[in-house]
This record gives structure tokens, C-alpha cells and sequence, in this order.
């Protein structure tokens, strides 16, 4: 990385940064103490529902500004972490977007950000290169490339790197704030069409985090002298509270929305969240928890119905198969679990999805256009009036399926290495032929931590066995064998299994359930610097 390019970088746009963090941080604080408030009510026995106080905004007539052109089509949308190499890749990968994962595939390292914001330039710029020297292969972009959306980090997530009187700053406004302020112009010019830059919004809880973002969004656009609403965002809705404020959501964003999408790995984990004091609201096995479980599927249909209603696409989520080379069997059939899934969110209406790896986009690209047909998307031909009766049961229906050992085991054997390779900067991993990434992670963590803390019993294999402290911990050391098995001593001695496997166990066992691992996990990446060696702002 040029290390004198990014300080200058850095220094350009710290004071607006410095100040737009300044004029939301308080905004930022109620909302999350907000987030705590619900969490006290569901914890008591509430349960998340629609808002009798903004009735108005899901029954009135309104819609969202028009789709830009620039981004008309999304039929097919590949993700990935903010490397050089995978940068160039997904842009060629033939995807009509590439979203530039700052959050779910990223270990937040200071290096990956820094790194991510300097590829990114380049990318906007479209002077980026890469050069494998192992293989001696030049990386560059083609003449045709997807368009640039980018996922800043959540609200929670502070940058511990950087402190503005005396508190951390807020990640995301770090990763939205670099971005902008270093593309903003030329992107509008390479990209955008006169729109941008874009977004993808992540982990939202209630639209008073959405109408924080359209001020952010607001004030950026003053700063910087372009036009009102020339922002766009998708918002993921990937927590259960907020699919109870999809409306609202829009509501908030209307001048600079594009959409939302359903982050489906998320919302299994915040399902878990939101019911952790409710022992008869249980998850089976992780990988019985899919689409079509009816509170899944009910969740899609209606975020279909309501982008659809108000003008903006309605984007479907990630299948987490990944290309299977040495096996062209198991390829085969891990590519026609892709097609399924594809096929069943085309059908539903969604005007397109995301794919993991750029070797699925030809077959899901087929899907869609199988379907679609030469229309860009489906926002004005399916409206799904079928679901206007979806209730607030159908959004919660207890998840159904058997839990086994060997589910218990998969979770640990999984979120210990994905906890090891974050921790050594690398935020996602194939693993067992399947993409995973924090979001996919955090489900293994909280499934653990339910399945510990009510004791319940793994009736899918016949055994009747109840999952205890003394049966977790001798889980855990038949997956650490397996996993030193598995990756070579060598690896596993050099790597940090160990201390993922020491935090992961601690967050499974804790009395109460931690917000997120990625906050626990996160002081072990910070570069602590002795105190008054930073800069004043
Ligand atoms: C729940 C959610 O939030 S989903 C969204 C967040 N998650 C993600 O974005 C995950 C995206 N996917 C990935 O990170 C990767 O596909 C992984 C980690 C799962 C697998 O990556 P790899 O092990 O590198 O896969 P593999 O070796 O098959 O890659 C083959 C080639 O495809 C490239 N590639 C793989 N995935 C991607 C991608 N998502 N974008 C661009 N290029 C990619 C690799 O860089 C490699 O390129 P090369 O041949 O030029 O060297
Ligand atoms: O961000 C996407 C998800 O599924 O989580
Ligand atoms: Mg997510």
C-alpha cells in the first residue's frame, strides 16, 4: 500500500470527517440505546410487530424517487471484500454490480480498510492493477464493468483507529465518509450517469437509523454541491425488527433510495437474537433454517410486495454455494442448489440477487434472464397484492426442523476457523464448500449459545442427548483436533485457532448473549498506540 498517498488521503478529508461525525454522533447514540430499549422488551416476553404510530406511512400513497438509469438492471450482483486483486475481478466478472464489502466479508483491520479505500479509488479511477508475481499474471480492468455499490460497516461498529474527542469515531461513517469524499465527482462521471455514488446499507433495526442515513446522505450532498438525492442506497433488511419497518425505511430514504435486499444470513442470526429469552422460539440445525421455512419465505414475499409498491427494486439475497473444483459431481449439484434458489426469488419478483463467487454468474445470470426477458426488472409487472394479508405471525412462525450433533458440531468446527481467519485479516472463507463470512458465522455462535443455555435436546439423530457445558466442551476439542487435521499442523500452529477458539467458546457459554462477535473479536486487530501520539482534528 502507498503509505504517503494515504495519509494525504487521510488528512484531505479528516476535518469533514471529523465534523460530520461531530453532527451525528448523538443522533447515532439514541439509536443504539434505542436498539437496547427493544431488546428489554423482547427479552420480557414482547415480540417485534408493525407500528400502529406509522400506520400512515404503510398505508398512504407515495413512492421513492425513479430507479437512476445507470442502475436499472441488477439482475445479477456479485459481493466481496475490498482487496486489489478481487476488486478487478468482480468488476469484470460480467455482474451488472459489484457491491465492495466494507462490513459482513471484511476483518476491519486498519489495513484492509486503508487498503480498501486507496483500491477503491483506483477502481473509480479505473487506473487499478494488480500483479500476481507467484503466477506472474497482470490484473486490469476490462472495457465493460459492473457498477460500484459499496457497503460501509454497521452502526455498532466503532473505528478505534481514529478518536474525535476523545471517543472512537463511528465506523461506518469512516468507510462512507472516505469513500465519498475521494470519488464522489468522478464517479458520477464514470459510472453513474450524473447519479452516485451508491450504497448498500447494512443491519438497520427501525427507520430512525434509515432517517440518520438520509441526513448523512443530505449533508454530503450540500457539501459537495451535487444535487439533492443524486445518493443512492439499498438497504439490507437482515434484522427481524426491521422487516416490521420496510415501509418506513423507504419512507425515510424516498429521495435517495434504490431499493431493499434481503440479507437472509443476518436475519437468521438476528431471529436468534431478538428470541433469546424466548426457549420456545428454538432453532434446528443451521442448515435446515432456508428459504422456504414459511417465516423465511413470508419475510421475502413482503419486502417484494412493499420495494415493489414504492417503486424501488426488490433485491434477493446470498446463496452461500461456492464452485466445487475438484469434484464435478458434487459442482454440479451445489450448482443446481444455486438454481433453485435463483429461480424461486425470480418467480417471487425479485429484480435480482447476489452471487458469492463470479464462476455462479453465468447460471444465475441464465435464471434471471430466463425469466425477466429483456425487461431491465420487475418493479411495474409483479406487484405480489397476494401477501397484502402477510400477518405479523406469518414474519415470526417458529422455524421448523430436527437439531442434531452433528449440527452442534458443524457450527463450532466452522465459527472457530471463520474466527481465525478474521482475526488474521481475512473476513471471508470457503469452508466445506460453502461461503461464510461474519454474518454466516454469527449464526453458528448464537444457535451454540440457545442450544447451551436451554439445555435442549439433539432429536434429529436419535440419540436424545441434551446439549450441557460438559458436552460442548468435549465438542470443542474434537473439533479442534479435526480442524489441526484438517489444515496441517504447520498451518494450524502458525494461525490463530487457538484464540478463536478461545473467544468463540466464550462467546457460546456466556450467561448473556453478546450483540455481536465481531465487537468482542475486534480489540484483537486494533493497533493500540501510546497515548497522545495522534493528531488533533
Ligand atoms: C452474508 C453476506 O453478507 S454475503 C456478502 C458478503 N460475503 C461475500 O461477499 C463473500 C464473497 N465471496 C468470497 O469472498 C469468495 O468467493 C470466497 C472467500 C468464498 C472463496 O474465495 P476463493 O477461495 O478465492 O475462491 P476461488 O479460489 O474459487 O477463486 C477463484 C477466482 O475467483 C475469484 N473470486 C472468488 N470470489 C470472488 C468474488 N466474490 N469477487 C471477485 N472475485 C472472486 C478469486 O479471486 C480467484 O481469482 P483468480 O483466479 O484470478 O485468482
Ligand atoms: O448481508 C447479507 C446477509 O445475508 O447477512
Ligand atoms: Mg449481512
Amino acid at each position: 500500500m502507498d503509505f504517503h498517498l494515504l495519509s494525504n488521503m487521510l488528512w484531505k478529508s479528516a476535518q469533514h470527517k471529523a465534523s460530520s461525525q461531530r453532527e451525528f454522533r448523538n443522533h447515532i447514540k439514541y439509536a443504539l440505546e434505542c436498539r437496547k430499549e427493544a431488546k428489554i422488551r423482547y427479552n420480557n416476553g414482547g415480540l417485534p410487530g408493525f407500528d400502529p404510530a406509522t400506520k400512515y406511512i404503510r398505508e398512504g400513497e407515495w413512492v421513492c424517487a425513479a430507479v437512476p438509469p445507470a442502475v436499472a438492471d441488477r439482475r445479477v450482483e456479485i459481493t466481496g471484500p475490498v482487496g486489489r486483486k478481487m476488486i478487478i475481478n468482480a468488476l469484470n466478472s460480467g455482474a451488472k454490480v459489484f457491491m465492495a464489502d466494507f462490513e459482513d466479508a471484511l476483518s476491519p483491520s486498519w489495513e484492509n480498510l486503508m487498503g480498501g479505500q486507496v483500491n477503491l479509488r483506483d477502481a473509480v479511477n479505473r487506473t487499478i492493477s494488480f500483479h500476481d508475481k507467484a503466477r506472474n499474471r497482470v490484473y486490469k480492468l476490462n472495457d465493460q464493468t459492473a457498477k460500484l455499490f459499496v457497503r460501509p460497516r454497521g452502526w455498532h461498529l466503532p473505528e478505534s483507529h481514529i478518536f474525535i474527542d476523545g471517543e472512537p469515531a463511528t465506523g461506518c461513517l469512516v468507510d462512507f465518509g472516505l469513500y465519498f469524499f475521494h470519488n464522489c465527482m468522478a464517479f458520477r462521471r464514470t459510472q453513474g450517469e450524473g447519479f452516485g455514488p451508491f450504497f448498500y446499507l447494512p443491519k438497520m433495526e427501525h427507520s430512525r437509523e434509515a432517517k440518520i442515513w438520509n441526513n448523512v446522505f443530505e449533508r454530503a450532498e450540500k457539501l459537495s454541491g451535487i444535487e439533492k438525492g443524486s445518493i443512492r442506497a439499498t438497504v439490507l433488511i437482515e434484522t427481524l425488527p426491521a422487516v416490521f419497518q420496510m415501509d418506513e425505511i423507504l419512507y425515510e430514504l424516498r429521495d435517495h433510495s434504490v431499493g431493499l435486499n434481503c440479507g437472509r444470513w443476518d436475519y437468521i442470526f438476528s431471529y436468534v437474537k431478538t428470541f433469546q429469552a424466548h426457549p420456545d422460539r428454538l432453532l434446528p440445525d443451521r442448515v435446515l433454517v432456508g428459504m422456504t421455512q414459511h417465516f423465511m419465505r413470508s419475510y421475502s414475499d413482503l419486502l417484494i410486495r412493499t420495494c415493489h409498491k414504492r417503486g424501488v427494486h426488490a433485491m434477493g439475497g446470498m446463496a452461500a454455494q461456492i464452485p466445487i473444483r475438484d469434484n464435478p459431481v458434487a459442482n454440479e449439484a451445489a450448482l443446481e442448489l444455486v438454481r433453485k434458489d435463483k429461480l424461486r426469488e425470480v418467480k417471487a419478483g425479485h429484480d435480482g440477487t447476489w452471487a458469492a463467487h463470479p464462476g455462479l454468474i453465468p447460471a444465475i445470470m441464465e435464471v434471471f434472464t430466463n425469466s425477466m426477458g429483456n425487461k431491465a426488472n420487475q418493479i411495474h409487472t409483479v406487484k405480489r397484492e397476494d401477501v397484502v394479508n402477510l400477518t405479523e405471525e406469518d414474519l415470526l412462525q417458529r422455524p421448523r426442523g430436527v437439531r442434531t450433533m452433528e449440527g452442534l458440531r458443524h457450527n463450532t468446527r466452522v465459527g472457530i476457523q471463520y474466527l481465525a481467519a478474521w482475526l488474521t485479516g481475512t473476513g471471508s472463507v470457503p469452508l466445506y464448500n460453502l461461503m461464510e463470512d461474519a454474518a454466516t458465522a454469527e449464526i453458528s455462535r448464537v444457535q451454540n449459545w440457545q442450544w447451551l443455555k436451554y439445555g435442549v435436546e439433539l432429536d434429529g439423530d436419535g440419540l436424545g442427548v441434551k446439549v450441557t457445558l460438559e458436552l460442548f466442551g468435549r465438542v470443542v476439542e474434537d473439533e479442534m483436533t479435526r480442524i489441526e487435521r484438517e489444515v496441517g499442523q504447520e498451518k494450524f500452529k502458525k494461525g490463530m485457532y487457538k484464540e478463536a477458539c478461545k473467544i468463540f467458546t466464550r462467546q457460546c457459554t456466556k450467561p448473556m448473549l453478546d450483540d455481536f462477535l465481531t465487537l468482542d473479536a475486534y480489540n484483537h486487530i486494533v493497533n493500540h498506540y501510546p497515548k497522545g501520539s495522534s493528531s488533533r482534528l
